[in-house]
């Protein structure tokens, strides 16, 4: 069996010290010392032989080993080069696991093309394939990773990981509270969201200054088919939440400021009987939906 498999503070720290390495904190490296709660995202995801697992953030390999036991294929993506070097001496052994080592992260709001091409690949070989995203998330780079595959050519099966516990917070609110927002609506309206388990900084070695949590979001192709254009929906969902104090009629003044005049903007609101002094936080993910259904279909009309 792989080392890693029991990664411990000790063994961590030994580790490290014998390949003069300390974790790097602008990349995220706090890994789950806990391994009942690495025990728990692998079963959260509830991993088989056809699943086809994307994770991002290899550390030391040790979700890794554990999800190639139960998944079709691992694909692991590690920035760091010397973690990378670390994890490779730890996954050899295992056929189905694919190692990456680059920023998963083209830019903020698209996945490397690589990586795209070898998920692809890799369900391409598996029968009745599909795809999980399964990690311990780096926490600076959390929500564009989830925000982009939910955007990406390949529609994910679902998403199981570790972020920080007020990005799941943001992700799971309802209407009129603090954390709801564009992320909140953008993952409601396309998954089922759970929160599985809330976790203290000392699960984590280094501990990091904050709490996590470990979210497990079920996408829903049902809902999923309810977006006509996913990519204008996102857009208005950012949009309208660009300054979440001010009154509806002038957010979206501001947000088609480029394509609409303000009568047309008006003539939408009084069309569809929308009231010009809500604020966006109050309209839930199916209602916002509808909304910016309302404005793509008036950019259509105006030309
Ligand atoms: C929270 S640690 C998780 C490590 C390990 N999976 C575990 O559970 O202990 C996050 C890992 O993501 C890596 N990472 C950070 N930013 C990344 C990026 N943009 N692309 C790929 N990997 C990244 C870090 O180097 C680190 O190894």
């Amino acid at each position: 069996m792989p080392k890693f498999q029991n990664q411990t503070i000790s063994f961590l720290t030994k580790r490290f010290r014998e390949v003069g390495l300390r974790p790097v904190s602008k990349h995220g490296q706090n890994f789950l010392i806990d391994m009942n709660l690495l025990d728990m995202i692998v079963s959260s995801a509830d991993l088989g032989p056809q699943d086809v697992v994307l994770e991002i953030g290899t550390g030391t390999g040790s979700l890794t080993t554990r999800m190639a036991a139960a998944a079709g294929h691992v694909i692991t993506v590690e920035i760091d080069e010397h973690l990378f070097t670390l994890a490779s001496e730890e996954l050899f052994e295992f056929d189905n696991v694919t190692m990456l080592q680059f920023d998963v992260l083209k830019n903020k709001n698209a996945f490397r093309p690589e990586v795209m091409e070898t998920i692809k690949e890799k369900l391409a070989e598996i029968p009745d394939s599909r795809l999980k995203l399964v990690a311990n998330l780096p926490y600076n780079v959390a929500t564009p990773i989830l925000s982009n595959l939910l955007r990406s050519e390949i529609t994910p099966f679902s998403m199981t990981v570790t972020i920080q516990k007020e990005v799941a917070e943001r992700i799971i609110a309802v209407p009129s509270t603090k954390d709801y927002g564009a992320l909140s609506i953008w993952m409601q309206s396309q998954c089922r969201c759970e929160i599985v388990r809330i976790m203290g900084p000392g699960v984590f070695w280094p501990r990091p200054k904050i709490d996590s949590a470990i979210i497990h979001l079920q996408v829903d192709d049902e809902l999923r088919g309810r977006i006509p254009d996913r990519e204008f929906f996102h857009h208005f969902t950012r949009a309208i939440f660009f300054h979440r104090r001010k009154f509806l009629r002038s957010v979206l003044m501001s947000a088609f400021k480029e394509q609409l005049t303000k009568t047309q903007v008006d003539e939408v609101i009084a069309e569809n009987g929308l009231q010009p002094d809500a604020r966006a936080e109050q309209f839930t993910p199916d209602e916002v939906l509808a909304m910016s259904e309302m404005f793509r279909l008036k950019l259509q009309a105006v030309g």
